[in-house]
């Protein structure tokens, strides 16, 4: 049994499970953790996660065991390009060399459902030089590497097989692996390889430069976004929302840390192993809106409408209610999140968060968003308000896009400004500079440098068959049409 709520941590450094609050005294957690969980959460978070376990036959183990003792060197003088899928060395300059020019190289890309070419892996830990850590997780760490053939930077998450076993989330890597393999879409991490080696999973993703949403919210005046540009970056989370509950996920696990800035400054969600799979997913079915000027939208909800789970997943301040009470819940937790999300983006602090986590689910659960007022609090349209309003509605069944997903929450009044089919051609708000990875931005500071030094020991396979366990993690490299133009 494992808890499946975690944490998050508003000190750089830190971010865990709640396994680990559990684990550790109260009071050492961070700002948004505080005391142990509720009796009734505790009872909740016993009740398991079903990941479906979907592989590919094309299995190939990488036979590099060192995981990057030797493969990933380091080293010292990145000096980027940026072309297609990964960052690439000796950047193709413009007569100005405009960051204009950076995004149109990185939208070169062809985002159709049958432009991903699924081949068996073609690299192994020791193709990659590895240049600096990006962030850790709690079963692994990402790595800023590059790829000694062709010079392109990537981000590689390397979970560690005995911290999965030890921890239970084998299931979790597997269903992270399903969907960045399956996904083909702007505002969402793209994956390149999946490989494994005796103690190591490997994931090789887009390296975005920008760092996390997260970070890049902490330096901004009063920690907070104008409504307009909170509107933009809402904009691009619901248009992978609705892109993932339309390929039969819930994502569950909303939140800045989760957001990723590419280096055009554009949204890429990632980290999804608390998301859910619907088995099969559902058709899509039309909409039609009130409008006659207005196209049919997608109901994205008949996609995901069989999706029921129970499991105690999510964020402390962005769990939402019916998660809490473990009445089972579907694909409007994700507008849920996405309401307390625009509210953090909005004030700097979310909505519901309490001296504890008691007093948080409390309030989770029967205090109505109240919209701070007290001078110099940032005042937002009363449009705003509403939208927030009906996507922190308790009720789940009477939440704004409970009825037919995405196409309820994009056609409120507040989005009525926004150009949907223009979202990844628009400017974002906030640019990140180029910094080549070597001094990338909005990284939480970290003390480790060159070795790629997964804790050392040796796996200890304890567990019966523990080997086979990871027999059917997909090796696999993905081809994206545009990549190599
Ligand atoms: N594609 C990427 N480009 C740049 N940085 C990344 C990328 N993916 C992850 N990171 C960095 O690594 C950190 C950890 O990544 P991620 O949250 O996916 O790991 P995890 O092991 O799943 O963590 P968790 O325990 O939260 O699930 C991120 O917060 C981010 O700082």
């Amino acid at each position: 049994m494992s808890f499946f709520l975690r944490r998050v941590a508003s000190t750089p450094s830190a971010k865990a499970t709640l396994e680990d609050a559990i684990a550790s005294s109260p009071g050492t957690a961070a700002d948004r953790n505080n005391g142990p969980l509720a009796p009734s959460a505790l009872a909740k978070s016993n009740s398991s996660i079903h990941s479906n376990m979907t592989t590919s036959s094309m299995t190939t183990t990488a036979t590099d065991s060192t995981a990057g003792n030797s493969s990933f060197s380091p080293s010292s003088s990145p000096s980027p390009k940026l072309n297609g899928g990964g960052l690439h060395l000796n950047i193709p300059k413009s007569p100005n060399g405009s960051a204009l020019d950076l995004r149109r190289g990185a939208f070169r890309r062809t985002y159709s459902s049958n432009s991903i070419k699924k081949k068996t892996v073609e690299v192994t830990p020791s193709s990659f030089v590895k240049i600096r850590l990006l962030g850790k997780g709690d079963v692994g760490k990402v790595y800023l590497v590059r790829q000694k053939d062709t010079d392109r930077l990537y981000a590689m998450k390397v979970l560690s097989k005995k911290e999965m076993i030890k921890r239970n989330k084998i299931k979790r890597a597997f269903a992270e692996q399903e969907i960045l393999a399956t996904s083909n879409h702007p505002f969402i991490v793209t994956l390149y390889h999946s490989f494994q080696s005796e103690d190591y999973l490997y994931l090789c993703m887009e390296y975005c430069m920008g760092g996390e949403f997260f970070r890049a919210l902490q330096t901004r005046p009063g920690k907070y976004l104008q409504e307009e540009d909170a509107k933009f970056y809402a904009a691009e989370v619901i248009a992978a929302l609705e892109y993932l509950h339309l390929m039969g996920f819930i994502y569950r696990d909303l939140k800045p840390e989760n957001i990723l800035l590419h280096q055009t400054g554009h949204i890429m969600l990632t980290d999804f192993d608390l998301s859910k799979q619907s088995s099969p997913a559902g058709e899509p079915t039309v909409v039609k809106n009130g409008s006659p000027s207005m196209p049919p939208a997608i109901d994205t909800k008949s996609c995901i409408a069989n999706l029921r789970t129970n499991s105690f997943v999510g964020t402390e301040e962005y769990i939402a209610p019916e998660v809490i009470k473990g009445t089972g819940h579907t694909s409007a937790v994700d507008w849920w999140t996405l309401g307390i999300l625009m509210y953090e983006m909005l004030f700097g602090v979310t909505p519901f968060k309490g001296k504890d986590r008691n007093a948080t689910f409390h309030s989770i659960l029967h205090t109505d968003v109240q919209f701070p007022d007290h001078p110099g609090a940032q005042q937002v349209s009363s449009l705003c308000k509403s939208v927030i309003r009906k996507l922190l509605i308790k009720d789940d069944q009477l939440r704004l896009g409970s009825k037919a997903g995405a196409s309820d929450v994009k056609s409120h009044p507040f989005f009525k400004t926004t150009n949907w089919a223009l979202l990844r051609h628009l400017p974002p708000p906030i640019i990140p500079q180029p910094s080549f990875g070597a001094d990338a931005i909005n990284f939480r500071a970290m003390q480790e440098s060159v070795s790629l030094d997964i804790e050392g020991e040796e796996l200890v396979l304890q567990h019966p068959g523990a080997k086979n366990l990871f027999a059917n993690f997909s090796s696999v490299t993905l081809h994206h049409d545009g990549d190599d133009e």
